[in-house]
């Protein structure tokens, strides 16, 4: 069947996922994949992710932002396409995969996927804030009243603000009652606070860690959309053996009736 798509969430972070093993969608159409992504036009999601082959490991993981562009790595949707690969039989378990900044290993149990995500390298400090790259760049701020924060508005003038036209995504994080933090996150490329984002709570949870605050490195973070877990090793303020791990759910089964 032709133009069969699946609709993946990870922790609230929604995915337009197509199997492109044959090569067949037009990934250039960025008109296309923002329709696609539209909440009110389209399917709705964050963003739009393509399976396809590639000759050295199981899978290549092609990622667009619901804007149309293809964005830089997406930590929840690295988990999501993980599950939908199993599901697809293209992995059993255990997986190693190709995405734009890298190899990624990952496996999955009950729904539960586990991802390695590249190591960091540096942590920037910023006013404030801190600055690093997860496979996407990420800004981490501590606030008070996160619950009440205005994160749409205050992301999205940081956004540009503070990192110009190419931008960064920001994330507003606050230490919770339960020893972990809460996060929320204004995603680049969605232009909106996305209900999670993989890369964000990876880079809150090194953020913490690299401010002291907190000394373990396994720690639980919070988004609006459901908990996630980081680990990680550290040596000398660099970051290796980094997972992210939380739950990635198929949601359904569609098939597109338009072409553009
Ligand atoms: N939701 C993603 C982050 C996606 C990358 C980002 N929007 C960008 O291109 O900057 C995640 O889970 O990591």
């Amino acid at each position: 069947m032709e133009n069969i798509f699946y609709k993946y969430q990870g922790t609230g972070n929604d995915f337009v996922m197509i199997d492109n093993r044959n090569g067949l969608f037009p990934k250039e159409d960025t008109a296309l994949i923002a329709k696609v992504c539209h909440r009110r036009f389209g399917i709705g999601a964050d963003g739009l992710i393509l399976l396809e082959n590639d000759s050295e490991t199981d899978f290549r993981m092609v990622y667009f932002n619901a804007d149309g562009n293809e964005g830089s790595m997406c930590g929840n949707g690295g988990r999501c396409i993980v599950a939908f690969a199993h599901f697809l039989n293209v992995i059993g378990k255990k997986t190693v995969f190709i995405a734009v900044d890298g190899l990624h290993e990952a496996t999955i149990d009950n729904n539960v996927v586990s991802l390695k995500m590249m190591d960091v390298n540096e942590v920037k400090e910023k006013t404030n804030a801190l600055y690093m790259n997860t496979g996407s760049p990420h800004h981490v701020q501590m606030v008070n009243e996160l619950k009440s924060f205005d994160v749409v508005k205050e992301g999205a003038r940081m956004r540009y603000g503070i990192y110009g036209e190419k931008g960064s995504n920001i994330n507003f994080v606050e230490p919770n009652a339960s020893g972990g933090f809460d996060i929320r996150t204004y995603e680049r490329g969605v232009e909106d606070e996305t209900l999670s984002c993989g890369t964000g709570v990876t880079a809150v949870a090194i953020g913490m860690y690299h401010l002291g605050n907190t000394k373990e490195k396994t720690i639980p973070v919070n988004a609006l959309g459901g908990n996630l877990e980081v680990s990680f090793k550290e040596n000398n303020g660099l970051y290796h053996d980094i997972y992210l791990k939380g739950e990635a759910k198929q949601v359904f089964k569609g098939e597109l009736t338009w072409q553009n």
